[in-house]
């Protein structure tokens, strides 16, 4: 039996049809075979019925591309839209009754988008692809001497001419220009094929609400399909890529289009279609998305810091807002640093330079030394972001609204001879502010101050239902992440403690790890906002245990690694301590003798001792200890605190936790190999080698506990999955010994310190001396 494709998506061409098609083979179903000297497309597009060659070799032929077993097989060639008559007589030839079997799929988007998107298509061929690849298809753009049309030169050329041909004459160029008269292609399908053989899907909602469209297509097909459909495909963002048609260009398309659009939603109200379609189908209207098509700069995290100077930042923050307010989000938070390095603001970076020089002739300012633009980069910066987000906010080319821009920040706006988009300015809070307010206005109010006023800015500068975009908050009065006033995080980029959490509408919020190259590893997708803490510990523990061994953090295995996911609590659970048995000074010295051997490796790490306060022996080097980390251990003393888990002030200043992570710090260094070698100052460290002894003084001069004997036992981590485990190094072994100062020796306080002096001097005659000496 001849079998031929079960599904045919049949366009619109440059409607989406490979990121379908692309989920749907992913999933299973049987890609089309490429014959010898085919381009690669043809894997996804037959172009059987469009091509009369290959429609020619018949039935059988087409039948050869698909591999004859029990998968079922798609063709998702866009130029079929065109060719209902050819796809129902194949299939009629075929048998077991395939002609009524057949799913089609099509998906329409406004046609004067699928029209740029097709010139960009081309456009992009002919100016990167090599002559011998290119078609009269291709070159459709090309002006006689090889340059390329203006997009507005290509409709006036092309567009036009083939739209107001009818269908009987040569459609050889422009052909592709009339796919866009949709009504009348789908009027043949309608009358050939039974109506719910046809699933007619919304390119505005494949793009605001992906996981919709998949749902629609599982219901149709009667399966479920694993894998997702949101990912972008065959967009190209080139930097010559023309985002939106020109008024003229618009017009002009539209001329024609309109009245097909308006038989278009005539004839699918007319013809419903299966119940899992859209219905009524949506109006091209122009959405804000539609002027942002993808051009978001690619999934995940822009780039650090290459998105400023490159525009990803911006279109992907404008695809973002786009897309929340297309999803009906009125209150919208966007936030991110304005400036590449926000921090150093005044200090006067390069990035912030560069950055500053990149903005001037946007805004048309000059950036000099001094300059209002210099002085106050991060306001006017956040100038140059609403003008770029202003598009997302108008409500389309032909919605036109005006889009009002208010900031908090020090910014003349009289200094800004280019608002762009933007239709006027002003200060937040002010009765001119809100006077000038109109009807329909889309508000971008920059750091406007705590989330707890935002619902009042909304009402003192917001219009009904017209979207109010809070940007660049300078500062966080619930210290999380967001907000907690209900406002769309349609845009969020944070940096952390060792990474970044990121969020663009409608994706999911992620924490990202910043590797020591720059670069960014995604860590984590949560389903729903997660609390900063949560985010940050994540981020700071993997940086840590990445750091340490090199190792890349998605190899780490966590469950056996983490307990708890701070490095402090794992490394040092136990914190660090004095050795004075509580307190009681009799113990003058500590000694211990390791039984085993912990040197480091790939599978392992920690097992040390560490002494934050210790200095490394390095001779000539008179630096003194640290001041600020004696002064946390003597107060420790005084508050007779001899453990830091048992100081009471657990927050990350206090003295207990300061000197923990003056432990940790020590393991980290001496994993980098500078302490000793650097001169980094405190922080001794011993690794246990078996047989290795080291000893210390618990009692100072004064017979008073020792600060800078605090200390603590590394755990023996692994940190390797268990396919590894027998080359761990299981275990750490040592035994210690101390020496007290006998309470015959002394009768009072004064006794007590001259014995303990005694017993220092001993061992410092009896250890150093020799070890100086040899
Ligand atoms: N997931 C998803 N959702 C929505 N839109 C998407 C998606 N993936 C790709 N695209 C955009 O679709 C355009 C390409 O469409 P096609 O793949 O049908 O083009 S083609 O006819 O097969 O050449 C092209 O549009 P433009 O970017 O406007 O050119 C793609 O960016």
């Amino acid at each position: 039996m001849v079998r031929l494709p079960s599904i045919q998506i049949i366009g619109a061409q440059k409607a989406g049809t490979s990121a379908v098609a692309k989920w749907l083979f992913d999933s299973g179903y049987c890609r089309p075979l490429v014959f010898d000297d085919e381009p690669l497309y043809y894997s996804k597009e037959a172009h059987f019925f469009d091509i009369d060659w290959n429609y020619n070799l018949g039935l059988d032929y087409y039948a050869s591309r698909f591999r004859d077993d029990e998968l079922p097989a798609l063709d998702a060639t866009p130029d079929t839209l065109t060719f209902a008559q050819r796809v129902r007589d194949t299939y009629e030839l075929a048998e077991d009754n395939q002609v009524n079997k057949l799913a089609v799929i099509v998906i329409l988007r406004d046609p004067v988008f699928r029209e740029l998107s097709l010139y960009n298509h081309m456009a992009y061929a002919c100016r990167n692809f090599d002559q011998s690849e290119l078609s009269d298809w291709h070159r459709q753009v090309a002006r006689s001497d090889g340059t390329i049309m203006t997009f507005n030169e290509f409709v006036h050329e092309v567009t036009m001419p083939a739209l107001a041909t009818n269908e009987a004459q040569d459609l050889g160029k422009g052909r592709s220009s009339r796919h866009g008269l949709y009504a009348n292609h789908l009027k043949e399908w309608f009358r050939l094929f039974n109506r719910n053989q046809i699933l007619v899907l919304s390119y505005d909602e494949l793009c605001t609400a992906p996981k919709r469209v998949q749902d629609r297509i599982q219901r149709f097909l009667g399966r479920a399909i694993s894998g997702s459909l949101q990912e972008k495909i065959n967009s190209n963002d080139s930097h010559e890529k023309v985002l939106t048609p020109s008024t003229e260009a618009r017009e002009c398309i539209e001329s024609i289009m309109k009245p097909h659009n308006e038989r278009l939603y005539h004839l699918l109200e007319e013809n419903p279609g299966p119940s899992m379609e859209q219905r009524p189908f949506p109006r091209f209207h122009f959405l804000c998305h539609a002027l942002v098509p993808f051009i978001d700069g690619g999934k995940g995290m822009p780039k650090m810091y290459d998105s400023y100077f490159n525009d990803q930042l911006a279109k992907q923050a404008a695809t973002a807002i786009g897309k929340a307010v297309s999803a009906g989000k009125m209150n919208i938070q966007v936030e991110f640093p304005p400036v590449p390095n926000v921090e150093e603001v005044k200090f006067g970076t390069p990035l912030n330079q560069k950055f500053g020089k990149k903005i001037a002739p946007d805004l048309k300012m000059k950036y000099l030394p001094g300059s209002n633009l210099s002085r106050n980069l991060i306001a006017y910066s956040n100038v140059y972001w609403a003008k770029r987000f202003a598009g997302a906010l108008k409500g389309g080319a032909l919605g036109g609204k005006p889009v009002g821009v208010l900031s908090a920040e020090q910014v003349d706006f009289t200094d800004v001879k280019n608002m762009g988009d933007l239709s006027r300015s002003g200060k937040i809070n002010t009765d001119k502010a809100r006077k000038e307010g109109r009807n329909g206005e889309a508000i971008i109010c920059i750091n406007p101050g705590g989330e707890e006023t935002w619902p009042r800015l909304v009402s003192a500068h917001g219009q009904p239902n017209c979207p109010f975009v809070v940007m660049n908050n300078s500062y966080s009065t619930s210290y999380d992440l967001g907000n907690k006033k209900g406002f769309e995080e349609a845009y969020y980029l944070k940096r952390i403690s060792k990474g970044f959490v990121f969020r663009s509408f409608p994706g999911p919020w992620e924490a990202y790890l910043e590797k020591p190259d720059g670069t960014v590893e995604l860590l984590e997708s949560y389903k729903t906002k997660p609390k900063l803490r949560e985010a940050a510990e994540l981020t700071r523990w993997r940086s840590k245990v990445a750091k340490i061994r090199a190792i890349p953090p998605r190899l780490i295995d966590e469950e056996a690694l983490f307990d708890s996911k701070k490095l402090n609590d794992v490394l040092l659970p136990d914190g660090c301590h004095v050795d004075t048995n509580n307190g009681k000074l009799f113990r003058h010295i500590t000694a211990i003798l390791y039984l085993t051997d912990n040197t480091p490796d790939a599978c392992s790490f920690g097992g040390g001792t560490t002494f934050p306060l210790a200095k490394p022996w390095i001779e000539g080097d008179n630096n003194e200890n640290d001041d600020a980390l004696r002064i946390s251990a003597t107060r420790l003393l005084e508050r007779n605190v001899q453990h830091t888990k048992g100081d009471t002030d657990q927050s990350a200043n206090s003295d207990g936790r300061r000197l923990e992570m003056a432990g940790v710090d020590a393991f980290n260094r001496d994993h980098a190999n500078d302490a000793l070698h650097n001169n980094v100052g405190l922080g001794v460290r011993v690794m246990p080698q078996a047989g290795r002894l080291i000893f210390f003084h618990n009692i100072n001069d004064d017979g008073m506990s020792d600060a800078t004997s605090f200390h603590g036992g590394e755990e023996l981590i692994s940190i390797v999955t268990d396919h590894q485990s027998d080359m761990l190094p299981k275990n750490k072994e040592y035994t210690g010994f101390f020496k007290e100062i006998s309470i015959k020796s002394f009768s009072n306080l004064d006794g007590f310190t001259e014995c303990a002096a005694d017993a220092r001097r001993w061992t410092k005659q009896a250890y150093y001396n020799e070890r100086l000496d040899c």
